[in-house]
């Protein structure tokens, strides 16, 4: 099957059931399907009662034929097997941690926590920004908090990755919501990166400081007190989190999602927010819980760390995308960088 396949939603096509081989009616509910130009074939899936079988019919333009497709998962399917743009033979990859840009909230000094705000026209500029610093470094899975801040800064910056390869948001959220997700083509997939949402890295639940002016509560109830809701490790501002108790769900998440990806050679970029990156830096180089109450995360400053036998090594923030030294870390990311000027100049 040569030509380029989109997905269409199902209730674009003109009929409400097809036909399978012995004649048995489905309903379109949970049908995925692959479009292709008039008087090719396609092959369609059918889900019911949780099992596939294929389904034949002309209807609108598409023939269907009887074969089978398996249905590829984005995530679970290693992206970089025909560029070998990645490869590992040594167990390595290369981790970027972002602090989204600038929120509407930053601006107007606002405690943000988990209300979900946008950014500015300013983090918008961070997040390209950041984009640009990073677009030599390869990236072959994303993690973002389920917040817009950090997935605009997140999609803000692939934009100009020069691999140029597609952030996808996986929605895996309803069986619905995965089904009608779904790629149905090894190529295209092959040119995506998986983006996964998780709660676990948002930014720590302010309580009832969430909304409040900074330097307005500030002058209400102290300086000092105010420091300590901000700033100490285990004292939670009124009924929000405490950093340690950010650090649990952050940490936690990093270590049974995130890390098995760097294990098996993934490239990734989390983009998150403050308190769920310093809980998450905390973790990586082993800081005290005195050191990282010190630790200020800029917005939109990538991190990179290079992950190699099962230890995380901290590179700094590559300060432009041509940085020669950035590439010198590993021989991987010398190697990928090469490719990258070989295919594009
Ligand atoms: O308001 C927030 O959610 C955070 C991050 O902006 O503030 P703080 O600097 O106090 O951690």
């Amino acid at each position: 099957m040569a030509a380029a396949a989109f997905l269409q939603p199902v209730a674009a096509v003109q009929s409400n059931r097809v036909l399978n081989n012995s004649g048995a009616h489905y309903e379109f509910r949970n049908v995925s399907m692959r479009l292709i130009p008039k008087g090719s074939k396609v092959n369609i899936q059918l889900s019911r009662n949780g099992t596939y079988g294929s389904g034949k019919r002309n209807f609108c333009m598409i023939q269907a034929s009887a074969s089978q497709t398996s249905v590829v998962d984005p995530v679970s399917t290693p992206l970089n097997n025909s560029t070998g743009e990645s490869k590992k033979k040594s167990n390595e990859a290369a981790l970027i941690l972002v602090r989204h840009g600038e929120s509407l909230w930053n601006e107007k000094n606002l405690f943000t926590g988990c209300v979900d705000v946008p950014l500015t026209k300013k983090g918008v500029e961070e997040a390209i920004e950041a984009g640009k610093r990073i677009s030599n470094i390869p990236v072959d899975m994303i993690y973002t908090s389920a917040l817009i801040r950090a997935q605009m800064t997140a999609m803000l910056a692939m934009t100009q990755h020069r691999r140029r390869k597609v952030p996808i948001v996986m929605h895996n959220e309803s069986e619905q919501a995965k089904s009608w997700s779904q790629i149905f083509s090894e190529e295209t997939m092959k040119q995506s990166i998986p983006v996964v949402t998780a709660w676990q890295l948002n930014e720590r639940m302010y309580g009832e400081l969430q909304g409040l002016n900074k330097q307005e509560t500030a002058d209400r109830y102290g300086k000092e007190q105010v420091h300590v809701w901000r700033r100490s490790y285990d004292i939670p501002p009124p009924n929000g989190e405490s950093l340690e108790m950010c650090a649990k769900r952050a940490v936690a998440y990093f270590e049974d999602h995130i890390e098995p990806q760097l294990q098996s050679g993934k490239n990734v970029m989390i983009a998150a927010h403050g308190n769920s990156l310093r809980s998450i830096i905390m973790y990586l180089d082993k800081l005290t819980s005195q050191e990282v109450i010190s630790l200020e995360l800029s917005t939109g400053i990538p991190m990179l760390y290079i992950f190699k036998e099962g230890k995380f090594m901290r590179r700094g923030s590559p300060v432009a995308p041509t940085e020669a030294g950035v590439y010198a870390y590993t021989r991987n990311l010398a190697r990928y960088r090469q490719k990258l000027d070989e295919m594009l100049h």
